[in-house]
């Protein structure tokens, strides 16, 4: 077994996760604002919008959710707060506006006047304009062929309706974050956003990344803490298996885990991250899509010297365990019937944030779901999520976890898997 694993424990104040329900003290949410406004029946597929929704109630709702988790002492931190505080750096302004200008679409003469608007943005206009986007009659000083032939409808700068869901855009292994390489065109602009604020932000000073939006396909929805040293990465559109292969080089090079677990998650639009087949309520236990349960297997990736080892197919939570450390990773048994499974899964029932052990924000709609949670000794916060819903992500996607307790030390893992 690796032995010489770094001694990543995390001192007092520090940052990152080593677990998906060590109690959560800092969290990075986006309330959703204009960017949903941009949302049409002619364009909501390709933003990856399942519906049109009311706005002030999404609004509603999303802060039912921060309040929640304020309730109980987690700090919320707002992504477009941290965004205009961010723009006021010359650096990161010229970044993410550089993402802008990389548009094939836009032509010379369109990319230049667009420069010059943007560079001329107050740091919280800008933000307002990175999120919301730039409607083409909206940029009255829009010149060159490209504006001209572009439809009334379409926009200068797309907007980020996701970006609510924060768990894709960066996630946190141990004390490094990693900016993710969304995979959807609708989404890749995102990150630009995230890799500014986690760079030049005075909040993240000193924070090291393991992971760029460079690299191959990662969405951080499929990466799933499982416990200290081990993390899961689901597979498929929205993270390639040479994403997952990348992250677990970097994640084992770092010392940062042990054993990486890839899981291929069947390409749905209902299941399209790991996440939405699975979270964690408890050290040892997940809340699970029946079907998946049957069906998900893991392929260890572990490091033996520079070789990056990889195994044979095994069930999931069979390979889990074992990769854990414990006799068994539990499946909260909500024995539902089929048809009510199907239903809960499409409205997010498995994507559970916990804020703690046995702790975990929900939406209230999956009540089937959330009553089998409870009659297993899991409390549940249950949120409104009507409007939020139609992005198809639940507490967990709309959540990126900045700091929680840590489980365990490397160091403790590691001898936990010598025995
Ligand atoms: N971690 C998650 N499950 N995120 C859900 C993201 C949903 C978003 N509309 C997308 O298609 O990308």
């Amino acid at each position: 077994m690796n032995t010489q694993i770094a001694a990543v424990v995390a001192g007092p104040g520090a940052k990152g996760a080593d677990s998906e329900v060590g109690r959560l003290r800092t969290v990075m949410l986006h309330r959703p604002g204009a960017e949903l406004k941009r949302l049409t029946p002619r364009n909501n597929d390709a933003l990856l919008f399942d519906g049109i929704p009311w706005v002030g109630r999404a609004q509603e709702e999303h802060d039912v959710f921060a309040q929640t988790l304020r309730d109980h002492g987690v700090e919320v931190l707002y992504l477009s707060e941290l965004l205009g505080e961010t723009l006021t750096i010359a650096d990161a302004r010229l970044e993410c506006i550089e993402a802008v200008l990389t548009d094939p679409r836009l032509g010379d003469t369109l990319r230049d006047v667009l420069r010059s608007h943007l560079e001329g943005l107050h740091p919280e206009d800008l933000a307002h304009t990175l999120v919301a986007g730039l409607a083409h009659d909206e940029f009255t000083e829009g010149r060159g062929l490209g504006y001209a032939l572009m439809k009334r409808s379409e926009f200068v700068i797309d907007p980020l309706p996701n970006l609510v869901f924060t768990r894709d855009s960066s996630v946190w292994v141990g004390d490094r974050v990693a900016i993710s390489s969304l995979a959807m065109q609708a989404r890749m602009r995102e990150t630009s956003l995230t890799a500014a604020i986690y760079q030049h932000h005075p909040r993240f000073a000193g924070v090291r990344t393991v992971y760029s939006s460079r690299l191959e396909r990662l969405e951080g929805g499929d990466v799933l803490l499982l416990g200290p040293g081990v993390v899961a990465v689901g597979t498929g559109e929205r993270t390639t298996p040479a994403g997952a292969e990348r992250l677990a080089r970097n994640v084992l090079g770092e010392g940062l885990a042990t054993t990486v677990l890839a899981v291929p998650v069947a390409q749905d639009r209902a299941t399209m991250h790991l996440d939405t087949v699975c979270t964690m309520v408890d050290t040892d236990a997940v809340v699970m899509y029946p079907s998946a349960a049957e069906t998900l297997e893991a392929i260890s990736l572990r490091m033996n010297g520079d070789e990056l080892v990889v195994g044979t197919p095994a069930p999931f939570l069979e390979a889990a365990a074992e990769a854990m450390g414990i006799p068994e990773l539990r499946i909260i048994d909500t024995g539902l019937d089929p048809v009510t499974a199907e239903r809960e899964q499409w409205d997010d029932g498995n994507n559970t944030l916990a804020i703690g052990p046995r702790l975990a924000v929900a939406y209230e709609r999956n009540i089937e779901t959330n009553t089998r949670l409870e009659m297993a000794g899991i409390e549940v916060l249950p949120i409104p999520g009507s409007e939020l819903g139609t992005g198809r992500g639940g507490p967990r996607c709309m959540s990126c976890p900045v700091e929680r307790d840590f489980l365990g030390s490397a160091k403790e893992v590691a001898t936990a898997n010598d025995v």
